[in-house]
């Protein structure tokens, strides 16, 4: 494996991209030299999948899928489209289960565990899902706002505080009183982003953060994922099709392809790999071991039926 960024400890908040407060200070000490490290559950590892599989009726979505997300790294998720990403990311969050195999989150086994359990854990979850839309009646403070209402009882002066550090943290502190439709995509999505931090996740999952944004909000977004990752001390899970993007921040990359990994290390690593199967996903290519048609009778049998639709 290639060297590793150093991991911050973690701050009262996060300050913003190119803000002029000072960034949260690594820890002094060091990563290694923390008195809780060798007793944290899981040890290094925050997610450890083991020979997880899910079926969706007849189709094997994931097949003995084994990861391990380490703490404080961004590890991406990459393949084709429908290759079991966001079931994965389901999976995880225990909005699914498996037909098969384990996950651990922080030494719990997810899908052992009871109602509240789980809803605690996956309050230390920030999820940012494609489908992720802002609440379109309430501001952007509200918004932000949202989860803190709904999860504590924070007072107004504590609350109002928080979400100004918050919205600090994607640089929108300013964008406060704007409704969603004011907002352009990109800043629409840093503003769920600061309401998937609300909570202080241990943890953030990206599904396809990028799709659809214009090259300078992705370029932030970017950016925005490494920096919050990194000054938060959070893990982060990012699931993309944008190659160059996401081998830019990613510490590991997991290729997976017919729900199987089929690869896996650093970006360095990947971009080496001569398989088929990872060249042609990560080099963008429109036909190889995934073919452009899907399965289907010769062309010509289909042409000489008469009638038939
Ligand atoms: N609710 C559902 N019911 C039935 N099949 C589903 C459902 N959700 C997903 N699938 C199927 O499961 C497979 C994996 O879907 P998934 O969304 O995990 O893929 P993905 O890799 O995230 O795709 P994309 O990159 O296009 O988002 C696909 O074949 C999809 O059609």
């Amino acid at each position: 494996m290639g060297s590793r960024r150093p991991r911050a400890a973690r701050p009262a908040a996060v300050s913003a991209i190119g803000s002029s407060e000072p960034a949260a200070q690594p820890d002094a000490a060091g990563p290694g030299s923390s008195p809780e490290k060798g007793s944290r559950p899981g040890g290094d590892v925050l997610v450890k999948i083991r020979g997880l599989s899910f079926r969706r009726g007849s189709q094997v979505v994931l097949h003995r899928v084994d990861m391990d997300i380490r703490r404080g790294d961004v590890t991406a998720v990459m393949g084709p489209s429908g290759t079991g990403k966001t079931t994965l990311l389901k999976l995880i969050t225990g909005q699914l289960r498996p037909d098969a195999g384990t996950i651990e989150v922080d030494g719990q086994s997810v899908h052992t565990l009871g109602k509240t359990a789980l809803f605690r854990l996956r309050r230390r979850m920030g999820m940012l899902f494609q489908s992720g839309a802002l609440l379109t009646d309430l501001n952007v403070f509200e918004n932000v706002a949202y989860p803190l209402r709904e999860h504590t009882d924070l007072g107004p002066s504590m609350l109002r505080k928080l979400v100004l550090l918050k919205l600090e943290a994607v640089g929108l502190r300013g964008a406060r009183d704007l409704m969603p439709s004011e907002l352009s995509g990109g800043m629409a999505r840093r503003v769920a982003l600061a309401r998937a931090i609300a909570l202080d996740p241990d943890m953030i999952l990206y599904d396809e953060p990028f799709t659809g944004q214009d090259p300078i909000s992705k370029g932030m977004l970017v950016t925005l994922i490494r920096q919050l990752n990194d000054a938060a001390g959070l893990t982060s899970i990012l699931v993309s099709h944008d190659v160059d993007e996401t081998a830019s921040i990613a510490d590991h990359i997991y290729v997976i392809s017919h729900g199987e990994v089929i690869a896996q290390g650093t970006p360095r690593e990947i971009a080496a790999d001569r398989s088929a199967w990872v060249r042609q996903f990560m080099d963008g290519l429109p036909d190889g071991p995934v073919h452009f048609h899907y399965t289907a009778p010769p062309l010509a049998d289909d042409l000489l039926q008469r009638g038939v639709a």
